[in-house]
């Protein structure tokens, strides 16, 4: 059973080393400023980002979206920046999602990494999303069963929780940390609910309508999910 589950895991990982070579090869320049997403198919890509700026003696600023992108940006010796010291767009940013749906919605977060993402990737010119096969899903939250996950403010995580389940439905569940008792705590010292949706939802419908709705604690704005413009996927 073991070995089985070993295989497809390589399988996975070798699909998301393709993609993240493939991403990388085609946008990245020398002399930009990118963001850095987070999360194990990041790894692929700061791997190839550091190769080939080696190879071609390049120099490109990393701003990182986590402390894990900035663990690994270090790691690989590539050039830290910070988005406050940034003065203008960046030239794009690269990330990995949970799910892709077939309009290119996305789920992020399920790493634990969202707020600083979602800031980050939109202050980049081009946000390019790398993702396996596996992420790929017809309907949204077909394949990603982790529900949507917000970011919300410690104090107001069971008001938020309320208000989400009374205005749309389903239940928001505060994640648990594996590693310590307790709700995991993100980088920016916010707690992160998990809200499983009705599968009926009529996202049509609510992403113009719900779009302004911001309820007071959540950090990452809205639904953990924006629209894409370039799918990119082994
Ligand atoms: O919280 C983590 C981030 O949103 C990741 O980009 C997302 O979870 C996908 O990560 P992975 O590449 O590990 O599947």
């Amino acid at each position: 059973m073991n070995s089985v589950h070993n295989s497809v895991d390589n399988k996975k990982d070798i699909a998301r080393k393709q993609a993240a070579y493939a991403a990388v090869e085609e946008h990245l320049l020398n002399c930009q400023t990118i963001g850095v997403g987070s999360g194990r198919t990041m790894v692929h890509v700061i791997d190839r980002i550091a190769e080939l700026i080696r190879q071609r003696g390049w120099s490109v600023r990393c701003i990182p979206t986590s402390y894990q992108a900035k663990q690994l940006i270090l790691e690989r010796g590539l050039r830290l920046f910070e988005l406050e010291h940034c003065d203008e767009e960046l030239d794009w940013s690269v990330d990995s999602a949970d799910e892709v749906d077939s309009e290119l919605n996305l789920i992020k977060g399920g790493g634990g990494c969202l707020l600083q993402e979602k800031i980050v990737d939109t202050a980049a010119h081009t946000l390019v999303i790398v993702c396996d096969e596996s992420k790929y899903s017809v309907q949204f939250g077909h394949k990603w069963k982790g529900g949507i996950p917000l970011e919300v403010v410690p104090m107001a995580w069971s008001l938020v929780k309320r208000r989400v389940e009374c205005q749309f439905g389903g239940s928001a569940l505060l994640r648990e940390s594996l590693g310590k008792l307790g709700p995991v705590v993100t980088d920016n010292g916010n707690f992160i609910l998990d809200w499983h949706f009705d599968q009926q939802h009529n996202w049509e419908a609510r992403r113009d309508r719900d779009r302004p709705v911001h309820s007071a604690g959540i950090e990452n704005l809205r639904w953990q999910y924006g629209r894409l413009s370039e799918p990119l996927g082994a």
